[in-house]
């Protein structure tokens, strides 16, 4: 890793170090997640956003421990409470971790829930799989976790294609929750809901993780929507973080082109009058061959001759701020 993050990153619940994950294909390894850093502080909230194909789910996975086969875990560390899981074997991750400690809420789909059981009982396996309690001390668990987040109780005696897809994800959140997770990583929780919904789940959820003081890792391709919810936001692009910086730097004052880029891009309603919205040109590269040098000096306009030769690294340039570019990563 280009920097430690040790003056930013206080009791960090996760820290993501170099994390390299790489996809085996036919015409050649996928580079989807190459050497990324990020972490999330304990009762925080840090976003991971950038395009689709930037390798933001690819991170997920693996942190999940859910890559698909051909999926290679390269090197990099992901330390979860200062214990390294890539480091664990996957049984004891299983049993200690995962949904314990950290949960996942997937996209909102229909798979995202067993079509064949009703809510209570997948919900009952995943308190009794874990945890030594009755049947009817679980019941209240699930009763309660369901009032929280917005669900009458005898929803539980229904189906998941009996709910719509807002109560669905608001089952989801419920499930993940359910045995008092120290972390949840939320991957594109809105996606496939209408407008309203989504801006609802937005705010359950960040209503949710200050009540119950969860630390949460929200992925999304949408930055307006790690608005109200993030305080760190990390910026991917092509499997690279390109910028790290607490949210309202990453918002008012970004500094890796991309992410200005990205920032104007967001239509903001109450400015739509006098504002252009601008759209990157160019697209993504293709990560079995990327470009050398910075992966967006194609796209960028600042490029200069370096860019298209060496690497940037990430770099610290004022407290709570890394990026990774020649041109505007200078210390300040
Ligand atoms: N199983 C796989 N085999 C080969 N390539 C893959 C596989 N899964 C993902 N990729 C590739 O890895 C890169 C990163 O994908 P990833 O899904 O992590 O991006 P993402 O930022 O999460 O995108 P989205 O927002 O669309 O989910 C992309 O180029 C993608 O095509």
């Amino acid at each position: 890793m280009s920097e430690t993050f040790e003056e930013d990153a206080i009791n960090p619940v996760l820290l993501i170090d170099s994390l390299k994950v790489y996809f085996r294909t036919k015409g050649g390894y996928v580079k989807a997640a190459d050497e990324v850093s990020t972490f999330v502080n304990e009762g925080g909230v840090t976003g991971l956003a950038g395009e689709s194909g930037s390798g933001k789910s690819t991170v997920v996975s693996q942190v999940f421990r859910i890559l698909p086969k051909n999926g290679e875990y390269l090197g990099g560390k992901v330390l979860f409470k200062n214990k390294d899981l890539m480091k664990m074997n996957l049984k004891e991750f299983s049993k200690e971790v995962r949904w314990k400690r950290m949960s996942l809420i997937p996209q909102a789909s229909m798979d995202a829930l067993d079509p064949v059981y009703r809510i209570k009982d997948q919900m009952l396996e995943t308190i009794l799989e874990h945890e030594d309690v009755s049947k009817a001390e679980a019941m209240e668990r699930i009763y309660k976790s369901l009032e929280s987040v917005g669900v009458p109780q005898e929803k539980a005696e229904m189906f998941p294609h009996e709910l719509s897809g807002g109560q669905r994800q608001r089952v989801i959140i419920a499930m993940a929750l359910l045995l008092n997770p120290d972390l949840v990583i939320a991957d594109e929780p809105t996606t496939a809901l209408d407008v309203i919904t989504q801006a609802q789940i937005v705010s359950l959820l960040k209503g949710l993780q200050q009540s119950r003081g969860f630390s949460m890792m929200m992925v999304t391709h949408d930055l307006s929507l790690l608005a109200g919810v993030s305080d760190m936001v990390t910026i991917m692009y092509a499997g690279k973080v390109v910028e790290l910086g607490g949210v309202d730097k990453i918002y008012s004052s970004p500094l890796h082109p991309y992410t200005q880029l990205l920032i104007k891009s967001i239509p903001d309603v109450r400015k739509w009058r006098e504002r252009k919205l601008v759209s990157i040109p160019g697209y993504p590269p293709d990560l079995i061959d990327p470009p050398r040098g910075c992966r967006f000096h194609p796209r960028c306009p600042l490029a200069m001759p370096i860019c298209k030769e060496k690497e940037p690294e990430l770099l610290r340039v004022e407290p709570r701020h890394y990026v990774a570019c020649h041109v505007t990563g200078v210390r300040r």
